[in-house]
């Protein structure tokens, strides 16, 4: 078997699977990066463009592209805590998914319901040194010797530790906090939020590759909390509307077939579009539409 030849290529690496995998794959296809992925090959050669895709676990992703010859990856800011990769790898752009929460967790039935009260037992997680940091400053804080909570590491299922008699508590990721409350525990503290991230090795060989799918990607994200507003409204009302959608730069106007009449065409954030089309709506727009952006530049 070979290995695709990478020489001159920049070197991206993708989660290979897991909760960032789909989402990934999407922003690849989204900025226009073709690539076949043989079966079970972990190297991909973008067919237009200078790149090779790594896919990698989630978790090794921040280490390379802080010391290895990765140049760009995807990977969660927990992930770039915990490797010690933070100052050794550029956060270009948040990336709006893989949002979720490390916790401290105990069982609901008899376990610990304070991070304090669990200094100086037993933690077991996937993140050993940003919960060992945590629990060294909960010692310094309740006045308990240093090193006296037992951090130990497993690599998944971290849930089933306390039921399985491993540990008093965990420290763990949650999202819609299913996976805990299935396991029977709660979260009694919050170590930090995280979500998905593109960083870059700071030496790379193609900073000028870096910054076209740097902003390839960001395009598609800001599309992503925009939709475009089109209404018809009354000259006389223009100004104020203006005040409603106000636009990034400023909105389109365009003149109508029907006198005093005006076409508005403006980008508005989609979490304020509801709000902004009753307001509006009251002031005697018609026809007022929303279209989704799949991509833009601004
Ligand atoms: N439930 C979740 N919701 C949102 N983001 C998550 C969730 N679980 C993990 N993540 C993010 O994705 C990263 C990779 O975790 P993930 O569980 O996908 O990898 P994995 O454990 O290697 O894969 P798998 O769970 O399939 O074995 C985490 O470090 C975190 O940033
Ligand atoms: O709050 P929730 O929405 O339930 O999500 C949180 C769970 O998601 C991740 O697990 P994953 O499914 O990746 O399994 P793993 O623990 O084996 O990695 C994480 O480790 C939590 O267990
Ligand atoms: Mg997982």
């Amino acid at each position: 078997m070979s290995m695709p030849d990478t020489t001159d290529r920049l070197i991206f690496a993708v989660p290979k699977k897991g909760r960032l995998y789909e989402k990934c794959l999407n922003l690849l296809n989204n900025i226009g990066v073709q690539f076949y992925r043989k079966p079970r090959h972990d190297i991909a050669l973008v067919s237009n463009l200078p790149v090779a895709l790594v896919f990698l676990p989630a978790a090794d992703i921040a280490k390379y592209v802080a010391e290895g010859n990765v140049d760009l990856g995807i990977t969660g800011i927990d992930i770039l805590k915990e490797s010690e990769s933070e100052n050794h790898a550029t956060q270009l752009l948040s990336l709006g998914f893989g949002k979720c929460k490390l916790q401290v967790q105990t069982p609901i039935s008899g376990g610990a319901d304070t991070a304090d009260a669990l200094v100086g037992k037993r933690i077991v997680t996937s993140f050993p040194r940003l919960a060992e940091a945590h629990f060294r400053e909960l010692e310094r804080r309740t006045g308990k010797p240093e090193g006296s909570t037992r951090i130990q590491f497993v690599s998944g299922s971290v849930e089933a530790a306390c039921g399985l008699g491993l540990a008093d508590g965990i420290v763990d990721l949650v999202e819609s906090g299913e996976t805990m409350q299935a396991a029977g525990l709660r979260a009694v503290d919050t170590i930090l939020s995280t979500e998905s991230v593109l960083i870059a090795n700071k030496k790379t060989r193609y900073p000028e590759l870096v910054e076209k799918l740097r902003a390839r990607i960001e395009g598609v994200i800001t599309a992503q909390s925009y939709v475009l507003c089109q209404y018809n409204i009354h000259r006389n009302s223009l100004l104020k509307a203006k005040t409603i959608t106000p636009g990034r730069l400023a909105p389109s106007v365009t003149m109508l077939e029907k006198p005093d009449w005006v076409g508005v065409s403006v980008m508005v954030v989609k979490s304020e579009v509801a709000d902004k089309m009753d307001e509006l709506k009251a002031m005697g727009a018609t026809d007022i539409l929303i279209l989704d952006i799949s991509n833009c530049r601004v």
